[in-house]
């Protein structure tokens, strides 16, 4: 029996690759020091693996970007519009289809499955012609078997997966199937086969997760005839088709059946219903399973004894079995072992990529020789997960009080939306279309140069709150110049809009060095929710006071909501996650009443990651919507009836939950519209949602400036689906991560956009 897991974080233990691809983007890193650079982190984490234990290494899971793309290059589906620069420069191209330039819009960008990685949407359409290019693919195989690593297994995304996931190219018919293409692209898939086979590679990695979401008989069908056809092909590999993130259900049978030697197959989460469907079919006779039963989306660690239990009951079911995490380790930190700040009572319950890749090592010789052959493991284990279930750090009991004694009442407002909305116009007295952003301001390099600083005691509180401060003057100052409607003060204080809170929050623990790829070269550093959660004190109330203290147009109060404070740390696995939610969801109903009280007639709360932690099968999803819209309206029901509750979401397709956005009764919504070209308004109109909404205009993920007839197009767009008197006019998002330069003028073409389309409304009798 081998350990494996489906891939490894790919930044390096100090973010190299960040470093040396966004040095690249600026001029200062050559493409020769970049591939440099790349290949060492790749070298260094098979080493890790090989150290861990495990006995087969992942290979072409590294991506300069995002392996979605990286595929894209793979099967030759690049977009029209960016062939010649991938053509004159295959590295410049690739970035530029990922991030765009002035000339060619990027490729869109959305979450990865149920995670906080995004993956950028392959555009396909009955023209695609698709080439096989395994470049990569050979080549970072060839690294790995260089290195004397006893087994490499190529990791490629299907290609059901990769269809399943594509959207129809600008200009072709939205009712277009990327499926369809299927048969065209099983050649090329075979071709990229034959040529990992001819490399060296004795089994491939299909990674098909499209798979473990809800599908129709015609996808599974397709999916039985792509792997039938892949698999009946003479010159390829053996073939290991993998998913993960949940249960295959009436996928199960389909791959079980089909001609391929191997299933890799998540058991831990809702994906534990795996181990009695694989049972109900039959088991897996002659193939191997790779058995996920390391949890590769969170932070605790492993119940050995209990994996052990599982795995022993897979021996029965396939021929031969594998221990592996339950999904790539691209998700979590890379070592817990760094968090050296971390309290070492606390610290023993952590496992990152590096112990989670050891622990499926464990497994595997525990499976091999016995448990006899792991027993101060499983000891060790054993206490750690005692001391866990012990420690007074898990229990608070005024919040565990003050959770239960929560009702219904307190999750609604005074009055309903309805109500509420002509007390919001008369307090505010704004425009038609009214202009805002979406909350951060730049993160400029003088701002966390000053809060590094600050950690490293070069600078102290006094001189780091008077940098925030002219921050924030300077942000005030540019929204009036610009004549936006509804300010902000910026955000510059925050780090990341998660973690700025949970470092405020009791029950939650801050990483030191426990970044977690985003997208490209975006990093996180998810908190961990480790006990109960209260609020000692105010949070942000002091900065938007201060920024409101400087204008007298309305500063919108700013926060993140319980949802997202959850999606994006690590949850606690030891108690619902609803009842973690309520907790953090009293925490910020604290917050909000503070803010109103300190004067903020409007307070947006974030909720970005509504829709991302949505369960991929349809029937988890009543349970999770009503535990999380819930959470959000307890957050945010405290305010009277004049105050007025924003929310905004990104990076999603949201057709699927608009009914879930109208339950949170918040007054205003922001949503990212701008790389789909406004869709997200005809989708609000088609659900007739009755509330204001502000669909983005101006994509801020891209380093390109959107021009005032492109924004008042856009805002035209927006009208034919939403009313003048409730739609407003705001980016996708936050504009964190773009410089002040490509942001000055892009919001001055917005509020000169909307001015223009203020002009050509008729006129009010
Ligand atoms: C809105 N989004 C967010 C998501 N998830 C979150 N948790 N937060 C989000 O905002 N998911 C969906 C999207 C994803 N979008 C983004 C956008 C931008 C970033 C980003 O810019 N990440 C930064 C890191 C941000 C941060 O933590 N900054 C710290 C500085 C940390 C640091 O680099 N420290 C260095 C020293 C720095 C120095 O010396 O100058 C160190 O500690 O070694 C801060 O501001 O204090 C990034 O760089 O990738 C992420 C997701
Ligand atoms: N208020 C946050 C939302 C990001 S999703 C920001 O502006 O960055
Ligand atoms: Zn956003």
């Amino acid at each position: 029996m081998r350990a494996t897991v489906h891939g490894y974080p790919r930044q390096g233990p100090n973010r190299e690759l960040k470093k040396a691809v966004e040095g690249y983007w600026e001029g200062r890193v050559t493409a020769e020091a970049l591939h440099s650079t790349a290949a060492e982190l790749r070298r260094g984490n098979w080493r890790q693996l090989a150290d861990a234990g495990i006995d087969e290494v992942p290979t072409g899971d590294f991506s300069y970007y995002d392996h979605m793309l990286d595929t894209t290059v793979m099967v030759g589906a690049l977009p029209e519009r960016h062939r010649a620069a991938v053509a004159a420069d295959p590295l410049a191209g690739y970035f530029a289809m990922a991030r765009g330039t002035q000339e060619a819009a990027p490729l869109e960008m959305t979450k990865w499955f149920d995670t906080n990685y995004h993956y950028l949407v392959p555009e396909l359409g009955p023209d695609t012609v698709f080439r096989a290019d395994a470049g990569k693919q050979t080549a970072e195989l060839g690294e790995a078997l260089a290195l004397g690593a006893a087994a490499a297994r190529p990791v490629l995304v299907g290609p059901v997966t990769y269809l399943l996931l594509a959207k129809p190219a600008p200009g072709v018919a939205p009712d277009f199937e990327p499926l369809t293409l299927l048969e065209r692209l099983l050649p090329v898939y075979a071709e990229l086969l034959a040529d990992l086979r001819a490399a060296g590679a004795r089994w491939v990695q299909l990674d098909e997760p499209a798979l473990v979401q809800d599908r129709t008989p015609g996808e599974l069908a397709a999916a039985g005839e792509a792997y039938r056809a892949l698999g009946e092909l003479a010159d390829r590999p053996r073939l290991l088709v993998a998913s993960y993130f949940d249960r295959l259900g009436e996928a199960l049978p389909v791959l079980a059946k089909a001609p391929v030697e191997g299933l890799a197959l998540d058991f831990t989460g809702p994906a534990a219903a795996n181990l009695d469907a694989l049972a109900a079919v039959g088991g897996l006779p002659g193939k191997r399973l790779v058995a996920g039963v390391v949890d590769g989306r969170n932070v605790w660690i492993n119940d050995l004894e209990r994996s052990m239990a599982t795995l022993a009951t897979l021996l029965g079911l396939a021929g031969r079995v594998d221990v592996a995490t339950s999904c790539s380790l691209l998700h979590v930190p890379l070592d817990a072992r760094a968090e050296r700040r971390i309290d070492p009572q606390v610290a023993r319950w952590l496992a990152f990529a590096r112990q989670k890749a050891a622990e499926a090592a464990t497994l595997a010789r525990g499976l091999t020789k016995g448990t006899g052959a792991i027993s101060a493991e499983l000891a060790a284990n054993r206490a750690d997960l005692a001391s866990r279930t012990a420690s007074p750090l898990t229990h608070d009991k005024a919040v565990r009080a003050r959770s239960a004694a929560v009702t219904e009442a307190d999750t609604r407002r005074a009055l309903p939306y309805h109500r509420r909305t002509a007390a919001q116009r008369t307090r505010l007295g704004l425009p038609p279309l009214p202009t805002t952003t979406i909350g951060s301001f730049p993160q400029t390099a003088e701002l966390r140069r000053a809060r590094a600083d600050l950690r490293a005691g070069r600078i102290d509180e006094t001189a780091y709150e008077q940098r925030i401060a002219a921050q924030i003057r300077e942000v005030v100052a540019f929204q009036e110049r610009a004549g936006l409607d509804v300010l902000v003060h910026g955000e510059g204080e925050r780090n990341d809009m998660v973690q700025y809170f949970a470092e405020q929050l009791t029950g939650y623990l801050a990483t030191r060095h426990g970044w977690v790829q985003s997208y490209g070269t975006r990093y996180v550093r998810p908190p961990i929710l480790a006990g109960d959660v209260a609020r000692p004190r105010p949070m942000s109330v002091r900065w938007t006071q201060y920024a409101q203290s400087l204008t007298s147009r309305p500063v919108k109060g700013m926060l993140t909501g319980p949802v997202t404070m959850l999606a994006w740390s690590f949850v606690r696995d030891d108690q619902p996650v609803a009842e973690t939610a309520r907790q953090v969801a009293l925490a910020l109903r604290d917050e909000v009443c503070e803010l109103e009280a300190g004067g903020a007639a409007v307070i947006q709360v974030d909720e970005p990651a509504l829709r991302e932690t949505l369960p991929l099968r349809a029937a988890d999803r009543p349970g999770y919507l009503a535990w999380a819209t819930a959470a959000f309206r307890l957050a945010t029901s405290g305010v009277r009836p004049d105050t007025q509750i924003h929310t905004h979401m990104c990076y999603a397709e949201f057709g699927d939950i608009i009914g879930a956005i109208e339950q949170l009764d918040a007054d205003v919504i922001s949503l990212e519209a701008a790389r789909s070209h406004m869709q997200v308004a005809d989708e609000l109109a088609g659900h007739g949602y009755p509330r204001e909404a502000g669909p983005g205009v101006y994509d801020i993920h891209s380093p390109r400036v959107p021009g005032p007839e492109e924004l008042a197009a856009l805002l035209r767009k927006g009208l034919t689906a939403i009313p003048a008197d409730r739609l407003w006019a705001n980016p996708d998002c936050g504009l964190k991560t773009r410089g002040w330069p490509e942001v000055r003028e892009a919001l001055r073409n917005m509020v000169a956009a909307a001015r223009t389309v203020r002009r050509e409304l008729p006129r009010q009798s």
